[in-house]
């Protein structure tokens, strides 16, 4: 169980400044609305409505990145979801941004500008480093408490993240809680029955580490994607190198080769590979074929075949916890998702724990007419998804636990 306090602790009329992390897509300079919006309205409008004052902030993209803007347009999205007006000032602890924050009444909600428009924001250093930056020491003053719900950014040791809880009393905002328990489940968790993981996906080079540290967790893996081919590469078949120009497999299998030879070597019995795999016919139809089959590799593989779904859906229907990671094949070309969907249709359908991540898969929940509701958690992190998989200490949670201790 965590041991950070949560908002159920937090004193009645307090201004409370809340971490949120509302990194999203941009197009055309725009954000695009997605889960994280609907998931952080839930703490802002509890707080909200609990007659707190409620001063947001979030970060957007990278600087010198095309993604990196201005959060007004976050502000009017977030507005929607949490069903009452947030008001948006440029600035993130200058004279503006102050008088906005104390002229706040009770249940009103403002979002503060681009946290990593503060040049003290970003560099990674200690929580005692950033809490003594102008940029905390200026805006504590000025609220009671501290919240922080960014656990998807929580990997990160920025000012926003891990300086304010240490001068603040802190506490965990709602989808840090159910973020947090469910992540951390492979790991703690005790299940009567088989738990297993579903591992797709490019990010070959993330998947496999989180395979080599769970391989106690896990009993069983069953792999597609980029990582389900460098896997049978290592297995011995002509595939899982790249072809037609991508760059997804010979860089990754470098990089990995001894680790998945290792895992093979030690738990080959656990790794389920694809038995067939699915590519661009020549008149543009899906087209597959049997890994046993397979003498030269000419196109890209897209997904795994149709005789791997099968192998797969009994696996998943008869586990107790299925943890996903990565999409089994390119799930947004219609032709290439019978893969990642027949898995996540096996999880639904299915009584078991389950929580999906990467924000790339968690996609394909919407896009296939999924409910949300038929899967245990649908996460929103990724970096801090994979660093919660192996065990790797969350730097903004570790200071929300440290707060804990004092409060
Ligand atoms: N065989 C394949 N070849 C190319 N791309 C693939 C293949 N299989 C799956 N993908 C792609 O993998 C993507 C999803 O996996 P990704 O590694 O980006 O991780 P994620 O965990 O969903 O997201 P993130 O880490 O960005 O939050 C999908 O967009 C899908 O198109
Ligand atoms: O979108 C994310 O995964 C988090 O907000 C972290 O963003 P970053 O990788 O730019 O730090």
């Amino acid at each position: 169980m965590p041991t950070f306090d949560t908002i159920d602790d937090l004193p009645a009329d307090s201004r409370v400044l809340v971490r949120l992390d509302l990194n999203s897509p941009i197009e055309d300079g725009e954000p695009q609305d997605n889960r994280r919006f609907e998931r952080h309205a839930e703490t802002v409008r509890e707080l909200a409505e609990a007659g707190h004052r409620v001063v947001c902030m979030a970060h957007q993209g990278r600087p010198g990145r095309d993604d990196f803007t201005s959060l007004a347009g976050h502000a009017a999205i977030l507005a929607e979801h949490v069903g009452r007006d947030v008001a948006f000032v440029a600035d993130t602890h200058g004279d503006e941004a102050l008088a906005a924050i104390d002229a706040l009444g009770a249940g009103e909600v403002l979002l503060l500008e681009n946290t990593r428009m503060c040049d003290d924001e970003l560099p990674e250093e200690s929580p005692e480093e950033k809490a003594d930056t102008e940029f905390v020491t200026t805006l504590s003053p000025h609220v009671d408490a501290y919240v922080n719900d960014a656990y998807s950014a929580a990997h990160r040791k920025h000012a926003s993240l891990v300086g304010f809880p240490l001068v603040l009393p802190a506490y965990a905002g709602r989808v840090m809680e159910a973020e947090y328990e469910a992540n951390t489940a492979i790991a703690t968790r005790e299940f009567d029955g088989p738990v297993t993981m579903v591992v797709g996906g490019t990010k070959a080079t993330d998947v496999i580490g989180v395979m080599d540290a769970l391989e106690g967790n896990v009993d069983r893996f069953l792999l597609g994607g980029v990582a389900g081919e460098l896997f049978l590469r290592a297995a011995g078949h002509p595939v899982g190198h790249d072809v037609g120009g991508t760059d997804l497999f010979d860089e990754q299998w470098e990089r990995n080769r001894e680790l998945i030879e290792s895992v093979l070597d030690d738990r080959g019995d656990a790794v389920h590979l694809a038995s067939d795999l699915a590519y661009e016919g020549d008149g543009g139809e899906r087209a597959e074929v049997a890994v046993a089959d397979i003498d030269e590799k000419t196109a890209g593989y897209l997904d795994v075949g149709s005789g791997t779904v099968d192998d797969y859906d009994p696996l998943i229907r008869e586990s107790d916890a299925v943890f996903v990671k990565g999409a089994l094949g390119v799930f947004e070309d219609e032709r290439f998702a019978a893969g990642t969907v027949g898995a996540l249709e096996a999880i639904a359908e299915t009584d078991c724990f389950s929580v999906v991540g990467g924000g790339d898969t968690s996609r394909a929940i919407e896009m296939y007419g999924l409910d949300e509701a038929d899967f245990s958690h649908v996460s929103i992190a990724g970096g801090a998804y994979i660093r919660a998989l192996t065990g790797e200490p969350l730097p903004a949670v570790e200071v929300l636990e440290a707060a804990a201790a004092r409060q």
